[in-house]
This record gives C-alpha cells, sequence and structure tokens, in this order.
C-alpha cells in the first residue's frame, strides 16, 4: 500500500481531521496546501525555496508534461522527482481537466477525450490508460483518476451521464494501474463528481468507494460556483467519503475557503491562486488582500505583512517590491510568490494547531475579521 492516511486527531469544536499521510517520497501532514507546479517547476520558486517554506508536497500536471518535454524525456530522467530535483511527494492531475480548460476541438466519447494541442493545433487522444501511463512515466507519488469535470452550471441529465461515465473511467484507470507493475510505489485517488446535485455525488461516491482506491478527491467544485455552493456540496459530500482516507478538494486555495473546508473534513487543497496573483503584484496578507503594485505603496517601507515572518517580510519593503513589480524584474515576482505560499502554507499550520487545541471555529472567526471576510 504506498498511500497510508494516519488519523490523529479531530477538532471537538468542528469537524476537522489532524492527520499524516505517508508516501514512497515522505509523510505530509494534514491538512495540508500543496503548491502547484504545472511545467514542473512552481514558477520562480527553486527547491530549497520550497523546502524554506515547508512546503511538505507539491502537485504537477498530466497534461502539460505530455505535451512538453514529453513523457519519454522525463523518464529517460529517471522520472519527476529527479527531473526538477524534488524528493519529496508528487501528485499529478490527470490530464482531464486541462483538456476541458485549455484546449477548443474536444469531443468526449466512451473511449476518451480527442482534443487539440493547445499549443501546435495537432489532434490529440487522451484516455483513461493513457492518463494512467503518463502518470507512471512521471512517477508521481499520487496520482489522479482520468476524470471529467463538467462545467457550472450543468444540467442535471448531462451530468449524471458525466458522473456514470467518469466511474467507468476510474474503473479503467484502476485496472490499468494493477497491470502496470507501479501500484506498489504509486497510489492513485479517485476523483467524485456530480456537481451541486446531492443525488448524483451519492452515486458518484458510491460507485468510487466500492472501488478501493488510498483516497478520494472532491472534483467538480471551484468551477465558479458561489462559495455557498461549494460549502453545501461538501457538507453532503465528505461524511460519504471514507474516514480513514485523505479527502482533496481540487483546485481550492483561498484563505477563507480553505479554513472551511477543513472545517468540512477536507485534508488536502491546491490552487494556482497564490501564485498567479502574485505575479500581477496582488499579495495575502493577514489584513487581507495588498495589491503591492497600487502607487500609494511608493513610499511605503513597512513589509508586505507585519504579522509574517517570512523572509521576505524580514528583509524587504512594499516600496522595493512594488518597484520590481512595475519594473517586470523577475525578482519582484519570485518575492511575492515565496511570500504568498509562505503565507497559505503557514496559515495551514495555525490550522492544524488550531485542530490540535479543538479551537478551529474560534480560529475562523478570528481570521475572517483580520482578513476582512464576513462571518456569516
Ligand atoms: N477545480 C478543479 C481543479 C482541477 C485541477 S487541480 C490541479 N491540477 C493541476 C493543478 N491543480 C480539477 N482536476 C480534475 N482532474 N478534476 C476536477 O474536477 C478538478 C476541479
Ligand atoms: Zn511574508
Amino acid at each position: 500500500m504506498p498511500i497510508t492516511y494516519e488519523h490523529i486527531k479531530t477538532c471537538k469544536q468542528t469537524g476537522a481531521r489532524l492527520g499524516r499521510v505517508h508516501t514512497p517520497h515522505g509523510t505530509f501532514e494534514t491538512p495540508m496546501f500543496m503548491p502547484v507546479g504545472t511545467m514542473a517547476t512552481v514558477k520562480t520558486m527553486s527547491p530549497e525555496d520550497l523546502k524554506a517554506m515547508d512546503a511538505q508536497i507539491i502537485l504537477s500536471n498530466t497534461y502539460h508534461l505530455w505535451l512538453r518535454p514529453g513523457q519519454d524525456i522525463i523518464e529517460e530522467a529517471g522520472g519527476l522527482h529527479t527531473f526538477m530535483n524534488w524528493d519529496k511527494p508528487i501528485l499529478t492531475d490527470s490530464g482531464g481537466f486541462q483538456v476541458f480548460s485549455l484546449s477548443d476541438l474536444r469531443k468526449i466519447e466512451e473511449e476518451g477525450v480527442h482534443f487539440r494541442n493547445h499549443l501546435s493545433g495537432e489532434k490529440l487522444f487522451l484516455s483513461p490508460e493513457k492518463a494512467m501511463q503518463i502518470q507512471h512515466s512521471l512517477g508521481s507519488d499520487i496520482m489522479m483518476a482520468f476524470d471529467e469535470c463538467p462545467p457550472y452550471p450543468a444540467d442535471y441529465s448531462y451530468m449524471r451521464q458525466s458522473v456514470e461515465r467518469t466511474s467507468r473511467w476510474a474503473e479503467r484507470c484502476l485496472s490499468e494501474h494493477h497491470q502496470s507493475g507501479k501500484s506498489s510505489i504509486q497510489g492513485l485517488f479517485g476523483i467524485i463528481q456530480g456537481g451541486e446535485y446531492e443525488e448524483l455525488r451519492k452515486q458518484s461516491a458510491k460507485d468510487l468507494t466500492s472501488l478501493d482506491f488510498p483516497g478520494y478527491a472532491v472534483g467538480g467544485l471551484s468551477v465558479g460556483e458561489p462559495k455557498d455552493v461549494m460549502n453545501r456540496v461538501l457538507e453532503f459530500t465528505t461524511p460519504l467519503m471514507p474516514a480513514d482516507k485523505p479527502r482533496y478538494l481540487m483546485g481550492v486555495g483561498s484563505p477563507d475557503s480553505l479554513i472551511d473546508g477543513v472545517i468540512r473534513g477536507i485534508d488536502m487543497f491546491d490552487c494556482v491562486l497564490p501564485t498567479r496573483i502574485a505575479r500581477n503584484g496582488t499579495c495575502m496578507t493577514s489584513e487581507g488582500r495588498l495589491v503591492v503594485r497600487n502607487a500609494k505603496f511608493a513610499r511605503d517601507f513597512r513589509p508586505l505583512d507585519e504579522n509574517c515572518d517570512c523572509h521576505v517580510c524580514r528583509t524587504y519593503s512594499r516600496a522595493y517590491i512594488r518597484h520590481l513589480i512595475k519594473c517586470e524584474e523577475t525578482f519582484g515576482f519570485r518575492l511575492t510568490t515565496y511570500h504568498n505560499l509562505y503565507f497559505l502554507l503557514q496559515l495551514m499550520k495555525k490550522v492544524r494547531q488550531a485542530i490540535m487545541e479543538d479551537r478551529l471555529q474560534d480560529f475562523r472567526d478570528e481570521f475572517f475579521e483580520s482578513y476582512g471576510f464576513n462571518k456569516e
């Protein structure tokens, strides 16, 4: 069993859990945020930067790495860990989501998805089996099943057919995985779909938990739905997921959504938000978002966040970082990215501490107050 979950405790104030996930490349604590490294790099960060901020697992992407540089090159390099010099856990998404969000001319069939390479325009085909073969070549510790993430909103009949196909695809992923001979060194997570429909979430969870995955993700969220819809879907979906396995909410990373996801029983999160907004000069701070490129910071020599003890906040001023961002200096993007990732990793550390002390609801209220979220 290459991926195992160790439950440590459940918060008495909420349904939040404290745990650890053991993988062939080491253990990470949960709840945990996973920085995204789509092209085999967390943009502008070195592996040393990631270790300095205590990143314990990162994400990469089957679709992108298949197109560029190609799975054969990474396999020849000895796998993704060696290729990118990251010796801790790596989770790879299966590629289905990226096909829908990046390429046009796509056609979904039972066999798989036909689409155009968004870089070259050539026609390509991705199937559950192909997605598994690519992830086996990458050597990721945690692979994701090949799924369809329907757009939001989607009508019930479309969603039902999509859920049934995603369940059949999950079964094909699992048999490909077992035939690969890699199932002792790589783990495969199933992805629960079903949109905002409780009946379909139940169907998807029933189908997937009847197959023995070492962990399960909630897919189909953070696709434009309002936050209260996401929270409602989590409230009736996480109880359908095994309590003795990790629960991963895909694509979620704003501070309020992370805390609200943990309270509803989620253990793992990923999102491109912190790294993406960093590159346009937006920073997450304990007092809310700060757009450091704003003229009002031209002579502001305070740190990005006066409550942050990261290397950036202990060393550089808002004025200097604003200047670098305005000049499109790469170093500026490194500073905002480092701080944003550190901020979210620290937030999850504080969340784990609050669960240990059975006061996560109190922590949520204090954090929402200071960050400027409305407390509902
Ligand atoms: N919101 C959202 C985000 C992602 C990308 S997660 C990711 N990949 C690379 C970086 N991050 C999803 N991926 C899959 N496979 N299924 C989903 O339903 C889904 C939903
Ligand atoms: Zn900082």
